[in-house]
């Protein structure tokens, strides 16, 4: 089988030789022509995830429709905001019976989508069966070297989400599957939000009380949401909710927890992803999330804090006041 990985950054590249190594036919497609040529010649992504060198059944394209056109599956690993116009450029490339598989965490800014739903729209010959997600706690700089990791495959389709499980799943990256994609979708998405509000108690020197209420009630924003999404709600206490969570909150990869940390040492948004190689979703997901929990009526205190410290310029210090001495509730 031949698989389309769309997107070399530290993810889809950690994926696509996952794949390979698995024994499938990989299509790396890059974006830029010119890394496209510089990965292809040097069979490592020295930028993205040094170290980590291309199995030989695994080939770099530049033109993404070259790179789909012969393939079952195609795994979408741009960054979210890229992926409608990402999936625009397969207008008019018969997707008959190929699955697509999306990794990329967020909502669309401009229309507060999920991205099954993006692909969808973008692509109007697919049917839900046809697209799946794939989630969970997973860095990249641990699965590409092999360390225990567990995901959540999820899609409409149970038959879709048992084959992409079965298509990913290896000795030490093991793969549930799940046909809640609504929940697992904004699960993922919404923990990066949770992990910058994390990264910023880190900035500020506040322990590990603070953490854990950060993670506690983050996952209750997330619930919320979630419900009034229509997801399950079981699936927030699984791998693309808790999970997630807890490993985008705690650990030292993590490029929202990273954001966070620095603005909570007093750094400003725009000078800490300017000098970023890597795309830290929380950011644009909290603009996105804040506008969609305000149509949908869900509180979500901590996003909107987030929101406040991020784009409002709110100093941190006093944000956290406001969040710690909002009238008293029920758990
Ligand atoms: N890195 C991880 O450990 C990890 C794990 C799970 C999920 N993800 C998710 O995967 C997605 C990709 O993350 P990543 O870590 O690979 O990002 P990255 O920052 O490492 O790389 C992003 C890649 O996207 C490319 N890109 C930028 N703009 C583009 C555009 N307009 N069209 C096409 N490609 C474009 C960049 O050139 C780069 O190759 C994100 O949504 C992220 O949340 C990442
Ligand atoms: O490095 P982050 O914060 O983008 O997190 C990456 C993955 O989503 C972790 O599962």
């Amino acid at each position: 089988m031949k698989i389309a990985v769309l997107g070399a950054g530290s993810w889809g590249t950690t994926l696509a030789v996952l794949l390979a190594e698995k024994g499938y036919t990989v299509s790396l497609w890059a974006h830029r022509s010119r890394f496209a040529r510089e990965l292809s010649a040097k069979r490592e992504n020295s930028r993205y995830l040094p170290g980590v060198r291309f199995p030989s059944s695994l080939a770099v394209e530049s033109e993404i429709r070259d790179a789909v056109c012969s393939a079952a599956m195609v795994v979408v690993a741009v960054p979210s905001q890229a992926v409608r116009e990402t999936m625009l450029q397969l207008t008019g490339v018969d997707l008959h019976g190929k699955v697509i598989v999306n990794v990329a965490k967020g909502i669309e800014l401009e229309t507060g989508k999920r991205l099954s739903q993006v692909i969808l729209e973008a692509l109007p010959s697919l049917d839900a069966s046809q697209v799946a997600v794939l989630y969970g706690p997973s860095h990249a700089e641990e699965v590409s070297r092999h360390q225990p990791t567990t995901v959540v495959a999820a899609s409409s389709s149970r038959a879709t989400a048992l084959h992409v499980q079965d298509v990913f799943l290896t000795r030490m990256f093991r793969v549930y599957a799940n046909t809640d994609i609504v929940g697992v979708e904004v699960a993922g998405s919404v923990k990066n939000i949770i992990a910058i509000a994390a990264g910023i108690a880190d900035g500020i020197g506040y322990g590990d009380n603070a953490k854990a209420a950060i993670i506690t009630r983050g996952l209750a924003e997330i619930s919320r949401l979630s419900a009034a999404m229509g997801g399950d709600a079981m699936t927030v206490s699984g791998l693309s909710g808790i999970g997630d969570l807890v490993v985008t909150c705690l650990s030292q990869h993590s490029r929202n927890r990273y954001v966070g940390e620095q603005i909570g040492k007093g750094r400003s948004l725009e000078e800490v992803t300017g000098e970023m190689s890597m795309i830290a979703e929380g950011v644009l997901t909290t603009r996105a999330v804040v506008r969609l929990s305000s149509r949908l009526g869900v509180e979500m205190p901590i996003t909107e804090t987030v929101h406040a410290m991020l784009f409002d310029n709110k100093p941190v210090e006093e944000a956290i006041l406001d969040l710690m001495t909002r009238e008293p509730k029920e758990e």
